[in-house]
């Protein structure tokens, strides 16, 4: 038996929900480039989900179950409400959705029907919990949804309190269809395994956020953000960036497992980074974003991934760093509750061998003679 670190190159499970071949990537063989341009992210969760686009009233009622269900259940609140002020937002998360079991009785009903529902639930439910945490934190109440037909736009008034522009719905709902789906990423595989011990799917989802959580993972695009920020201006980056190379740093946003040759979603943050900081005026993040790009593809030939000018484009939206990777998690959770649908209709459990590299042939010594 003979270990692939990281599992580079293994093939874990067959899907049929989104795949990347030749550095191209689809969602139920729909092309990321086609959806970006075209889809809502609710019209990207129901193809995630049910593995077809939706038809206008298909769309619409997965709009009104959405808005049906996105009330955080008032003991989750009274828990928010406890969390220590400065607590880290993708633990608070991690807590908060694994608390939603608490409050669902179907939690361990395993019916399809029940599933889905669940998936609905968990999707409506976590932009609001996110929401409420970030207002909870600054002393402010949290805020019910408007019932708007997106998403996106339901966050953002959640968040902020104030009624959101076009630009940034339609930023944000960009960067959620960007984000809702990548194969076999490290969270979504937390997740299948997870629920192929036939545990629930709230088990699952809180796996996958711990999981997200980690700055190799989506964890990156606060990472990139503090790194903007501790450069601070253009004229450091060259200084910064070289330093960081000859110190053989990370640089957080470059990178990718499976794409060699650049991740296709990147193209379209960095389109977005560009065009809002135009319309705000600050293009401080977006031509340091452009330098460091320019440096490390130059000296290491790394590209940016999805984490790298999603940075830029959630500051420009005026939305809290730390704040990045759970709206990541929003997305991925179309994702990650579309696999678990998925395995839990074929499962069988996720139970890999390791390759033993320790001690042979020890003997016990009893404690006094240690
Ligand atoms: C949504 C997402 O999860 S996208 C990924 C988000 N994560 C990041 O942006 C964090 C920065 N990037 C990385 O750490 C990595 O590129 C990963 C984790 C994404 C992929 O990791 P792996 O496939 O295991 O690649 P690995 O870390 O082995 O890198 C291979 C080589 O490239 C180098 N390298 C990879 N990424 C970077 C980077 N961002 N900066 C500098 N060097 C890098 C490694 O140091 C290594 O060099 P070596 O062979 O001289 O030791
Ligand atoms: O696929 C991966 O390894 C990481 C990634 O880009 C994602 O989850 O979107």
């Amino acid at each position: 038996m003979t270990a692939t670190k990281g599992l580079e190159g293994i093939v874990a499970t067959t899907s049929s929900i989104s795949s990347i071949v030749d550095g191209v990537l689809t969602y139920r063989g729909i092309d990321i480039d086609d959806l970006a341009v075209n889809a809502s992210f609710e019209e990207v969760v129901y193809l995630l989900w049910f593995g077809k686009l939706p038809t206008q009233s298909e769309l619409e009622k997965l709009q009104a179950d959405l808005n049906a269900n996105s009330e955080v259940p008032a003991g989750v609140i009274e828990q928010l409400k406890l969390y220590p002020k400065n607590t880290n937002s993708m633990a608070a998360l991690r807590t908060a959705v694994s608390s939603l079991a608490l409050y669902d009785t179907e939690a361990n009903e395993m019916s399809r029907e029940a599933n889905v529902l669940k998936a609905i639930k968990l999707q409506a439910k976590i932009p609001a919990v996110i929401a409420a945490y970030a207002r909870i934190r600054e002393g402010k109440e949290p805020l019910a949804s408007k019932g708007y037909p997106s998403l996106a736009a339901n966050f953002l008034y959640q968040l902020t309190g104030n009624e959101p522009d076009k630009v940034a719905i339609e930023a944000l709902d960009k960067a959620l269809v960007l984000h809702a789906d990548h194969e076999l990423n490290a969270s979504t595989f937390a997740a299948r395994v997870t629920v192929a011990t036939l545990s629930d799917i709230y088990s699952g989802v809180t796996s996958a956020i711990g999981a997200l959580k980690g700055p190799l993972h989506g964890g990156a695009n606060e990472a990139v953000m503090a790194m903007l920020e501790e450069i601070g201006t253009l004229d450091n980056v060259e200084l910064s960036i070289n330093d960081k190379l000859q110190r053989k740093e990370k640089i957080m946003g470059f990178g990718h497992r499976v794409y060699k040759n650049g991740d296709p979603r990147a193209k379209h943050l960095q389109k977005m980074s560009r065009e809002l900081g135009k319309i705000t005026g600050n293009m401080n993040w977006y031509d340091m974003s452009i330098k460091i790009e320019d440096m490390v593809t130059g000296q290491k030939g790394l590209k940016p991934n999805v984490d790298f000018y999603s940075a830029s484009v959630y500051t420009s939206l005026e939305i809290p760093r730390d704040l990045f990777t759970p709206i990541f998690a929003i997305s991925r959770a179309s994702g990650w509750t579309a696999h678990i649908l998925e395995q839990y209709e074929n499962n069988r459990l996720i139970r890999p061998r390791a390759e033993y590299t320790g001690l042979e042939n020890q003997k016990y010594i009893p404690i006094s003679q240690r």
